[in-house]
């Protein structure tokens, strides 16, 4: 296909109502800030576009939660996440916010537009009504059961158990987020979008199964994307309601539409334009927006996650075409779903590695996780971030194969030469020699096919065989046994070895950019201007050159730190089974106060503990009841250590007929409170030790 004049690159806009977590990055913001990095590289004229989504219901719901406004909520959010992007590298021309004014007014121009062509079906339908709150229930104001699982807390747009897309009406057993009320239906008008009428030209400019080589109308989709697109299309389009009853968001610019706003997912997809013209009118350049959106030179691209296929590929591009005068995306390389440890990542129950801690916890592996993350991106399927697998790719990967022979080429250079860029000496380049150096243009290549087809971790993996050639090539020549028969030889060996360093240099910057600065730095080259066509190029390094000290790259990460990390999730886990748990029901039976009167408790003092060999769960302890000293099974060791048991005081059922507990006599049984979630704690009277000695009776 013919070069594009320029490209404009949009990822999905995070949606302000919490940080962003590993999921965004590895389904929308690492790959797109490799694509957007590599044609930087390439000198293409490109534009990376990003900005915080601060409209919708659920912004709105969290405000109310937190008793602060929707403003509050967003403005807390988009300093997070920006402030995140920026320290991860995420090199966006503009990150933007869609409650900014330029926003505010290119999606109400934009709304006008429509409607001024009579693009827009006016209709009053009837809707959810809280007559508590006395307001209409949008989106995910109202809940319910899915009636495609039966599921229940499905949200009146979306069941995200199933993932079916909902209308509120659908939902079994209705009930108002704000007060719980079971919803009446009202009548309300509001504007929809007629899909149904853009279906033939959705048909023709998304189904046609060839590319642009083919007479198609833009690059092969990727056939996760295309698939949820011809479903979609078989399936028939329907007229989507474009405003909402809501009073966050953009106010629906026509006469009699008090209280309406737009909907947050026609308002979203314009913040990518209204990003776009706010960075040109930041240089003071306010028509410069226009050829990126305008021409059909330039080649749009947009970024996303699997759940967003529809809006990008189906109602964005209707809108645009029903404005007129907006270029179509080039394509979407949409990515399904991260999970995290096997599970489902989500904000609401906490089950996320959130980028700002990542940051705080592991300063200076910003390229860890970059790596990490696009080595296991979910490009055709969903794929599990684990923190073993972290650990295995640093330790196996980032550290013995890229740092590794980094470390090597530079180190040796400083042992045998002093540090400076030897010339080929000798018989000059051997055979072998020029085997490995052709080897750089050919991985190169690779590296272009796959970013240019948003195969992103086929490119990583091939930026990594350079590190993996230069690793062969020193274990080949072995420049350290060499040195001591010929050291023109050695001289050559470290030139070309030098050369695939500079190649892997330039080849590692879209994927590891702070890696990059680093390895520039040590090997003294300029931090501008390297561009891609240099990979391969062996006049960068020229002999007599001085390098820099070698550093270390990447460092081992020990088991101690994922361990750390793990515990943090478990603890996670915990405190969410404990917000979700229900105290058990109540027993049925009554008893009699004698039987009760016939227990005796008594206040004891744990005086000795060990663990009970062989098992995981119980503690043998010695036990001061005031009436003798005695021995005691207790099934608490996943919960106490022996030294946290003792000098406890504990209360102590002391007639319980004993029992043989792992061959340990048990005389008796120590008084637990268990919480829902299954946690153990000690039960003691409260105050002075004197006010309630061992021995003391409890009844
Ligand atoms: N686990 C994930 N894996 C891959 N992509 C994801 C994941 N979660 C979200 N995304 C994508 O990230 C982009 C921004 O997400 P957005 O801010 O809308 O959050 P979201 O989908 O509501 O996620 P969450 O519910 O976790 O907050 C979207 O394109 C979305 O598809
Ligand atoms: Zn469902």
């Amino acid at each position: 296909m013919k070069q594009p004049k320029r490209y404009l690159v949009t990822s999905a806009l995070p949606y302000a109502n919490g940080p962003v977590h590993i999921g965004h990055l590895a389904g929308v913001y690492v790959p797109s800030d490799i694509y957007v990095r590599y044609l930087r590289g390439r000198g293409a004229d490109v534009l990376s576009i990003c900005g915080s989504d601060e409209h919708g219901v659920p912004i709105t719901i969290k405000a109310k939660k937190e008793g602060v406004t929707p403003q509050d909520v967003v403005d807390k959010y988009h300093g997070i996440i920006k402030d995140a992007f920026e320290r991860f590298g995420i090199s966006f021309d503009i990150y933007s916010r869609t409650s900014s004014e330029m926003h505010a007014r290119t999606a109400s121009d934009f709304f006008r537009k429509l409607y001024e062509q009579g693009d827009f079906i006016e209709q009053t339908t009837e809707q959810y009504y809280d007559p508590e709150a006395r307001q209409f229930l949008a989106d995910r104001y109202i809940t319910g059961t899915c009636p495609k699982c039966h599921s229940e807390g499905a949200y009146g747009d979306q069941c995200e158990k199933c993932g079916s897309t909902l209308s509120p009406t659908e939902l079994i057993d209705p009930k108002s987020a704000i007060t719980g009320a079971t919803p009446v239906l009202k009548e309300t008008r509001h504007w929809f979008l007629p899909l149904d009428r853009y279906e033939t030209f959705l048909r023709e400019w998304i189904l046609r199964e060839h590319g642009p080589e083919n007479g198609g109308t833009h690059e092969v989709w990727k056939s996760n994307v295309y698939g949820q697109c011809k479903s979609w299309l078989d399936g028939g389009l329907l007229p989507r309601a474009v405003s909402r009853d809501l009073d966050w968001g953009i106010p629906v610019p026509v006469e009699g539409a008090e209280g309406k706003v737009l909907y947050v997912w026609f308002d979203a997809p314009i913040g990518y334009i209204s990003a776009t013209k706010e960075l040109f009118a930041g240089k003071g350049d306010p028509e410069g927006w226009r050829p990126y959106w305008q021409d059909g030179d330039t080649k749009l691209v947009h970024f996303i996650g699997k759940d967003n296929i529809v809006f990008h590929c189906i109602v964005f591009p209707s809108m645009l075409k029903a404005h007129g005068g907006f270029i179509l995306p080039e394509n979407v390389p949409a990515n399904e779903f991260l999970n995290l440890e096997n599970d489902k990542i989500s904000t609401s129950r906490n089950w996320a590695v959130w980028l700002h801690e990542y940051l705080d916890e592991f300063p200076g592996k910003e390229d860890v996780l970059r790596y990490v993350l696009c080595a296991n991106a979910p490009e055709t399927k969903d794929n599990d971030f684990t923190w073993r697998d972290f650990q295995a790719r640093n330790n196996n990967e980032l550290v013995a194969i890229f740092g590794n022979f980094v470390n090597r080429a530079l180190v040796l250079t400083h042992k045998y030469f002093e540090g400076r860029v030897p010339a080929i000496a000798g018989a000059g380049l051997t055979d072998y020699d020029r085997e490995i150096l052709e080897e750089i243009p050919r991985i190169k290549a690779a590296i272009e096919q796959n970013i240019e087809n948003y195969r992103f971790r086929e490119a990583l993996k091939e930026m990594m065989n350079l590190a993996r050639l230069g690793n062969k090539y020193l274990a080949d020549t072995e420049p350290w046994k060499t040195v001591k028969t010929d050291e023109s030889r050695v001289a050559t060996i470290l030139n070309v070895s030098l050369q695939i360093t500079v190649s892997l240099a330039i080849a590692c910057e879209p994927f590891l950019p702070f890696t990059a600065v680093k390895l520039r730095g040590m090997l003294r080259l300029p931090q501008t201007g390297m561009q891609w066509d240099n990979i391969g190029c062996m006049t960068l390094l020229e002999p007599g050159h001085e390098l820099g000290q070698a550093e270390l790259l990447f460092e081992k990460i020990e088991d101690s730190t994922v361990e750390a990390q793990l515990k943090k999730l478990e603890d996670t886990k915990a405190a969410n089974a404990a917000a979700n748990a229900t105290a058990a029901p109540a027993k049925e039976n009554t008893v009699q106060f004698d039987d009760f009167a016939a227990m005796d408790i008594r206040v004891s003092r744990v005086v000795a503990a060990e663990p009970v060999p062989k098992t995981k769960k119980l503690l043998k302890l010695t036990v001061d009841t005031g009436i003798d000293t005695r021995t005691i099974v207790s099934g608490i060791a996943e919960y106490f250590t022996p030294e946290q048991m003792v000098g406890k005081r504990v209360l102590v059922l002391a007639n319980l007929a004993p029992r043989t507990l792992k061959g340990i006599e048990s005389q008796g049984m120590i008084l637990m409170a268990e919480s829902p979630a299954g946690k153990l704690s000690v039960v003691a009277p409260e105050g002075e030790e004197a006010d309630a000695p061992a021995g003391s009776v409890v009844g």
